[in-house]
């Protein structure tokens, strides 16, 4: 599969093109705008969420709720759009209201893309490097897992770090964990949902950034159950499934870093303490007793839980300006803002689950290739009998 996004942060609408969708798989719009509505919230974010509502529309590919295998179109309208309509005209608009941005924004992509445009516009550059693209990669992803629902595969995300404050699921989570043990523990719901903060110090910690006219960053963890062994592959370097979910993790805006597993921490442990050791059963097949690699291993899954982090950076745009150039003039000024996100880590996190969804799903008609459920399902069933017998 693959797909294209296109749209403005301000401009009327944001669109997805999914291609090479297998048939006969059941997507609920419900299913999609619940998450949509996730990303939007989260403690920390600005007002720009109270004026948009986002609702996916659905316009090819999907009939009577089931794909028909051919492309499938997606749409989410910009509310903000009727208060920007002047400013982003597709007509030339020779007007002050036009407001042309000649500030770059330090943190952004600002100027490092109207150098390398050749724009003496900034806005041509804001408009599509802004987050608001991480709405329609959303619905992207949120359709996509639910053609994985049919074969166990699940994702859950939630924020583990704000500012320094950590979760207290983070380590329970991430080390040492069989499969049992994180199933068990995700029933016992000590999984937060991303738009629920863990605790009342994150929420302080994104409070004072705010009173001081800053801005914070933090830690999001993904979790996906169910995979079978062997999405992926060793065989080449761009077929290796850790390093296309590194690649997506940090394809989101503002995010810096991605771990799999123990990720930095086995710099200071020996091997002992950071392999997972094989074992087996009648009853279960290969297994392990830990999942300290985090689900992966030799660039496929290893059949145990996938365990991703990811690190946003704080928002570049602050209320106490950081100085900057203006493009024009080349003197200096101290950037001054209508409205920004203090904090956008829990919205983030639902970004991070939905990405490394398209990346499973890809992996996962990768291994069992057809072009329709049946198809699909049919080879799912044999190499799963394969690996029974093995
Ligand atoms: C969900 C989300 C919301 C964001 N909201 C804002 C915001 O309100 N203001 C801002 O300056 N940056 C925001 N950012 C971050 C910038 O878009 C990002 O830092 C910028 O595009 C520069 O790219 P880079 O940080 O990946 O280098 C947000 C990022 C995400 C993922
Ligand atoms: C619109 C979204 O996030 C936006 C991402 C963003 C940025 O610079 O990345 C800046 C803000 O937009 P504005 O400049 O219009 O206030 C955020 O609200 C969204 O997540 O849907």
């Amino acid at each position: 599969m693959r797909f294209l996004t296109a749209g403005e942060s301000h401009g009327p609408q944001l669109t997805a093109i999914i291609e090479g969708v297998p048939s006969g798989f059941s997507i609920s719009i419900e299913e999609i705008n619940d998450i949509l509505k996730k990303r939007q919230g989260g403690y920390g974010r600005g007002r720009r969420m109270e004026i948009e509502n986002d609702q996916v529309q659905i316009k090819s590919g999907i009939r009577f709720g089931k794909t028909t295998g051919a492309p499938i179109t997606l749409v989410i309208e910009n509310k903000d759009y009727s208060h920007w309509k002047k400013i982003m005209s597709v007509d030339q608009v020779d007007d002050e209201s036009a407001r042309r941005v000649s500030k770059p924004r330090p943190g952004h992509a600002d100027l490092n893309g109207g150098l390398k445009y050749n724009h003496r516009d900034l806005r041509n550059i804001l408009e599509r490097s802004s987050a608001r693209e991480t709405a329609i990669r959303v619905a992207v992803g949120a359709l996509v897992k639910q053609l994985l629902k049919p074969y166990g595969i699940i994702l859950m995300s939630h924020v583990v770090n704000i500012g320094g404050i950590q979760s207290k699921t983070f380590i329970q989570l991430s080390v040492d964990r069989s499969l049992e043990q994180l199933q068990k523990q995700i029933e016992q719901s000590e999984v937060r949902c991303a738009e629920e903060i863990e605790s009342n110090l994150m929420i302080k910690k994104i409070d004072e950034a705010k009173e001081i006219g800053d801005s914070i960053g933090g830690i999001v963890e993904v979790v996906a159950l169910g995979l079978p062994i062997g999405l992926g592959s060793h065989v080449h370097w761009d077929l290796k499934l850790d390093g296309k979910i590194a690649q997506s993790i940090l394809s989101i805006q503002a995010f810096k870093g991605v771990e799999i597993g123990m990720g930095f921490k086995v710099a200071n442990l020996p091997g002992s303490m950071v392999h997972d050791e094989i074992l087996w059963s009648e009853e279960k097949g290969f297994y392990r007793s830990t999942n300290r690699a985090g689900g992966i291993e030799g660039g496929m899954t290893t059949g145990e839980p996938l365990i991703v982090r990811g690190v946003m950076k704080p928002i570049p745009t602050l209320y106490k300006p950081l100085q900057s150039v203006d493009i024009d003039t080349k003197e200096a000024f101290a950037a001054s803002i209508e409205r920004s996100d203090a904090c956008a880590v829990p919205a983030a996190s639902i970004v991070a689950e939905h990405v490394i969804a398209w990346e499973l799903a890809n992996a996962f008609f990768e291994k069992f290739s057809g072009d329709s459920y049946e198809e699909i399902t049919h080879q799912y069933q044999i190499y799963k009998e394969q690996i029974r017998k093995y």
